[in-house]
């Protein structure tokens, strides 16, 4: 496994228009193979925001048919940020996908967690009113590293990445389309915070521009797993990348062991 590699991640201003959001996803995953990316990862809904919801695409599907043809093309690894994922007759699934660099989808992701909110500014939203919610939490141990998959209100949830922690994972990829009322206030704690707490590293992609829902807050972002915000994107569409040293992750749990002695005995969680 290689200890260090490059990861890109886009900011997208998504809208309603599904064609010129591919084209857009296509222009910026070409920008960051131009960096030499090794991995990149896009937003939550990178390819559909209106104030109707899209019925979901099937997995594998249009989609996900285009990330796996860009992978192969560019030879690097694709965390699709998420898109509505067909389920039956019932509502879609909120599903991000990670495509090797042969073009496979070699895991996908559900949210676990629905955005169900009235906020002081105005902002009302129920997702769970739109989407099915994810059961199963998701890890990937490839030769690049092991990664963690989760999106956007999921951050809230420490357990959840802790989990994923625990499970070996060190860079945890997290799309997301975050309001500007809340994101100004805790975008960025929230995700220092789980990096620091996991000591891994932390990606956060995310959605800029106003939408029909709300404004997004935008600020992607890449943490190591010491807090440090180390690429920060512009408020605009835009490709940022980072240089990930996984020898980081060991060090730091070396002199901060906070994984390693966590009091089992005295939480007696049965999942964990
Ligand atoms: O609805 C869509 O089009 C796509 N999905 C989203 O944008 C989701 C659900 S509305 N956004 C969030 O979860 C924001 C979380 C957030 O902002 C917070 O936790 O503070």
């Amino acid at each position: 496994m290689k200890n260090k590699f490059t990861l890109a991640a886009i900011q997208l201003n998504t809208q309603d228009d599904k064609e010129q959001n591919l084209k857009d996803m296509e222009r910026y995953i070409a920008q960051a193979a131009s960096k030499r990316a090794d991995i990149v990862a896009l937003p939550e809904m990178m390819n559909y925001i209106g104030k109707d919801y899209l019925e979901g695409e099937e997995i594998p599907g249009r989609t996900t048919n285009i990330l796996c043809k860009l992978a192969k093309k560019y030879n690097l690894w694709i965390h699709g940020g998420s898109i509505s994922e067909s389920n039956g007759e019932k509502l879609p699934f909120n599903t991000t996908v990670f495509i090797n660099p042969n073009g496979e989808i070699i895991a996908k992701y559900s949210k676990l967690h629905m955005f169900d909110v009235e906020l002081k500014d105005g902002t009302k939203v129920r997702e769970s009113d739109h989407f099915t919610p994810g059961e199963e939490i998701v890890t990937a141990q490839t030769d690049l590293a092991t990664f963690g998959f989760a999106i956007c209100y999921d951050m809230r949830f420490p357990e959840l990445f802790r989990i994923m922690a625990l499970q070996g994972a060190q860079v945890i990829i997290v799309p997301a389309n975050f309001t500007m009322h809340t994101g100004k206030d805790h975008w960025e704690p929230l995700l220092r915070a789980r990096a620091i707490e996991n000591a891994c590293y932390v990606v956060a992609p995310a959605q800029i521009g106003n939408k029909s829902r709300f404004a997004s807050y935008g600020k992607t972002m890449i943490i190591d797993p010491w807090g440090n915000i180390i690429a920060k994107a512009s408020d605009i569409p835009c490709v940022i990348t980072a240089e990930i040293d996984l020898s980081l992750i060991a060090s730091i749990r070396a002199q901060i062991p906070s994984i390693k002695s966590r009091r089992e005995d005295v939480y007696k969680l049965e999942r964990i």
